[in-house]
């Protein structure tokens, strides 16, 4: 995080953290609402996990990512008023045809169905937390195989987006931030990730962002798009960059 924020200081913008690492972990660095860059240049908004995997990167472990993304001002989706989202994530073939409001075992069907597979062909990544365990007994009973990560649901996104991975879909409930880093990494496009808030909210709750964007029961179920993410026609880093981290942190 140190040197993500070094860097960032020396390159001539003046950015705003709109989704950082927000108060859910506690972070002391590039929260949301801190404003970063030189504070010359273009008004810019950020999108910054310095590790997805802190833990991962601690243990040694693969799989960890430090991600960014950069929009223009006043153009990102502020969602971090709610810390955790319910995930769905899946590659183009599929991505037309789930729905997070279905049932676990009617998304599998449909996602054996689009890509030509029976269901206990598919693989699900899921999140090890206790909070998954009816998640994770309901998808071993439709037949899928699970594949269960200790952190790190960035990567676990991507790779059920990418042919190749033995991944097929992410379910699970994981942090915020990632998801809406999500949009700018998932290649090829077309690739889905959906995200409800969770605990669900009802349109009497309303919740209120460091940055004063206000959420509510009735703001959008997310169907993530760049276009959802970031509101402005082209962001400036259409793909955020990004870059695995086996075992030890790199900067960018
Ligand atoms: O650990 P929690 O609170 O269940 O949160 C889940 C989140 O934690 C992670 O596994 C790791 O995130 P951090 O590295 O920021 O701690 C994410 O990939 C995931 O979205």
């Amino acid at each position: 995080m140190d040197a993500m924020r070094y860097r960032l200081s020396s390159v001539n913008f003046n950015g705003t953290v709109v989704i950082g690492e927000g108060e859910k972990d506690k972070a002391p660095m590039l929260f949301n609402g801190e404003v970063v860059g030189d504070g010359t240049g273009p008004n810019l908004d950020i999108a910054v996990d310095p590790i997805d995997g802190t833990r991962l990167t601690a243990l040694g472990m693969n799989n960890a990512l430090s991600v960014i993304a950069v929009a223009d001002g006043g153009s990102m989706f502020d969602p971090s008023a709610v810390f955790y989202m319910e995930k769905l994530v899946t590659g183009p073939e599929a991505a037309d045809f789930v729905d997070l409001r279905l049932p676990v075992k009617q998304n599998l069907h449909l996602v054996a169905k689009a890509k030509g597979k029976k269901i206990n062909e598919l693989t699900v990544c899921v999140l090890d937390r206790p909070r998954h365990a009816k998640l994770i007994e309901e998808i071993r009973a439709c037949g899928a195989r699970t594949r269960i990560i200790l952190d790190g649901d960035v990567a676990g996104a991507i790779a059920a987006c990418r042919e190749g991975t033995g991944v097929d879909v992410m379910l699970g409930t994981g942090g915020t931030p990632k998801v809406l880093l999500l949009p700018a990494l998932l290649k090829p496009p077309g690739a889905l990730s959906r995200a409800a808030w969770h605990p669900p909210m009802t349109p009497s709750v309303r919740r209120r962002s460091p940055l004063g964007t206000t959420l509510t029961g009735s703001s959008p179920l997310m169907i993530w798009s760049p276009a959802i993410t970031v509101s402005s026609p082209q962001p400036v880093l259409p793909t955020a960059s990004c870059c695995a981290v086996y075992g030890t942190a790199r900067t960018l």
